[in-house]
């Protein structure tokens, strides 16, 4: 059994829910969810992250999770290119008493990121959960800038893809995240384990492994 939400976490699931998701792109089953959410938190708690940066926000879910374990002073920079879902997690971060460790950037993550580089700031734990197709760029300025802290983590989501890439990826999803596996498994720089929790998480560092000589 997992350890049941917080009560605000439990709310912001409720309004999702309720909301009538009619027009465009997004759905309530976007949410992330209680036991992704614990998942993070773990991750945030066993890194002892300080700075995360979430690309990817929808209602905000697993941003309000791995802010409830945030040490005091730790912040979640939260990219989300959808106005109004902005403003929808905004108003269920305002009930919650850690909301306000949660920065929201408004805008296309890549230019989000781009910003931040130039900005100088540096994360220990990224969240990648926005648009498949944009994962290689995200990953691309993840590691040929600053933004990434020497020793930091990236979770990436939804790497299994409903089985997509490896029973044949039959969707533009699809093929990007059979794409984006095999640019991963392949990059010398780069160590990852991919765990099947949900739609799948991949847990990608830089690589420390070295080959031990014989
Ligand atoms: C799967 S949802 C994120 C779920 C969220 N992490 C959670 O736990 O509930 C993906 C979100 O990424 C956003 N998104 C899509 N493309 C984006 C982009 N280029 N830049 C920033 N956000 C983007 C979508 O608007 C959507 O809200």
């Amino acid at each position: 059994m997992t350890t049941p939400p917080s009560s605000a976490l439990a709310d912001l699931e409720e309004r999702t829910r309720r909301h009538v998701w009619s027009e465009g792109p997004l759905e309530q089953e976007m949410l992330s969810g209680h036991l992704e959410g614990w998942f993070l938190r773990f991750l945030v708690g066993m890194t002892g992250a300080r700075d995360v940066l979430e690309i990817g926000m929808f209602t905000g879910y697993s941003a309000l999770a791995m802010a409830e374990e945030l040490p005091d002073g730790g912040r979640v920079v939260a990219c989300e290119v959808d106005d109004s879902v902005a403003d929808f997690a905004r108003a269920c971060f305002a009930a919650s008493p850690v909301g306000d460790r949660i920065d929201v950037r408004v805008g296309p993550a890549a230019d989000t990121l781009a910003r931040a580089a130039r900005a100088g700031e540096s994360f220990d734990l990224v969240f990648v959960d926005a648009d498949k197709p944009g994962y290689a760029r995200y990953l691309d300025l993840l590691l040929t800038t600053d933004l990434l802290r020497p020793g930091g983590l990236i979770a990436v989501d939804n790497t299994l893809l409903q089985g997509e890439p490896y029973c044949g990826a039959t969707t533009p999803n699809g093929r990007a995240i059979a794409s984006f596996n095999e640019a991963v498994a392949a990059d010398p720089r780069l160590e990852q384990v991919l765990i099947p929790l949900r739609d799948g998480v991949t847990l990608i560092r830089r690589a420390r492994v070295r080959e031990q000589p014989s």
